[in-house]
């Protein structure tokens, strides 16, 4: 038995990124990360500031707790963090629990580690930082990581940069040329995660303004650009 320290469990609500956006979704959040990304929108899964919320509770009480949450309200559960890649059996353990249910597992993770029970995920998005994130992007590992999950034979992987600037829009560009036969979606930069309120317009804007940079572009006929719809909806609140 393999427990794994969680966060917070919410939902269910609508996944906002990447290659599933607009599904239901239980979330899952796991505690700890191997990054600092300056922006992160969830630093309370590594700061410390929320050390006192971590449960660690084995694969089978995740899934009791979402039924208890959610009831048969949800056929899809997104794990997140900090960095679920980070988690070993404990992960491999639940993500079977969900299978055996019916239940379609998706990991958000960045990239920096690999784990076997990656070729089990239904929906694997990875999400390899930018500059401004002010981490090092480690290519080896990332290259591994994609190669393994082609070897795989499994569609079921998809690359998702986030872009602040014109230094960001060059990384996901070089992360393009690197992987064009890997989906790629591009996703705004939220560049003030404490703000109170409405911030769909601020969000908004930093969306047409990427908008136009892929418009202009002939190297970036392939990719999606997407807003994170649930910051448009629900703004900066968090479990949502
Ligand atoms: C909080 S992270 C957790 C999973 C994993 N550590 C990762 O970064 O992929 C989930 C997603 O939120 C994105 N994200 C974090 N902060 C953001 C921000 N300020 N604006 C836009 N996306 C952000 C990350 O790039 C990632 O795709
Ligand atoms: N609704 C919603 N969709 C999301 N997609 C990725 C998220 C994440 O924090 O990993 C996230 C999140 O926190 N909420
Ligand atoms: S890798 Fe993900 S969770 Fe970790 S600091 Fe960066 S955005 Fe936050
Ligand atoms: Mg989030």
């Amino acid at each position: 038995m393999s427990k794994i320290p969680v966060i917070e469990m919410f939902g269910p609500t609508i996944q906002g990124e990447g290659a599933v956006i607009g599904v239901k979704t239980m979330f899952v959040r796991t505690y700890g990360c191997d990054y600092r990304c300056s922006w992160c929108d969830s630093a309370f899964t590594w700061d410390g500031t929320a050390k006192d919320k971590v449960t660690l509770l084995e694969p089978e009480a995740i899934l009791n707790g979402l039924l208890e949450l959610a009831g048969n309200n949800f056929d899809n559960v997104t794990i997140s963090g900090g960095n679920p890649a980070l988690i070993g059996e404990g992960m491999a353990e639940l993500i079977n629990l969900l299978h055996a249910r019916g239940i379609r597992a998706a990991i958000e993770t960045q990239g920096s580690r690999w784990q076997d029970w990656f070729c089990d995920v239904d929906v694997l998005t990875i999400s390899p930082k930018p500059p401004s994130s002010g981490m090092v992007t480690d290519w080896d590992m990332l290259d591994n990581i994609i190669d393994r999950m082609r070897d795989s034979g499994r569609e079921t992987c998809s690359l998702k940069v986030v872009v602040f600037d014109t230094v960001d829009y060059q990384y996901a560009k070089q992360v393009h040329q690197r992987y064009p036969w890997v989906p790629l979606y591009l996703q705004p930069g939220n560049e003030d995660v404490t703000e109170e309120g409405d911030i769909s317009a601020r969000l908004l804007a930093r969306l047409e303004w990427l908008f136009n940079l892929v418009i202009a572009d002939p190297g970036m006929n392939q990719v999606k650009v997407l807003p994170q719809l649930h910051a448009l909806i629900w703004h900066n609140k968090r479990g949502k």
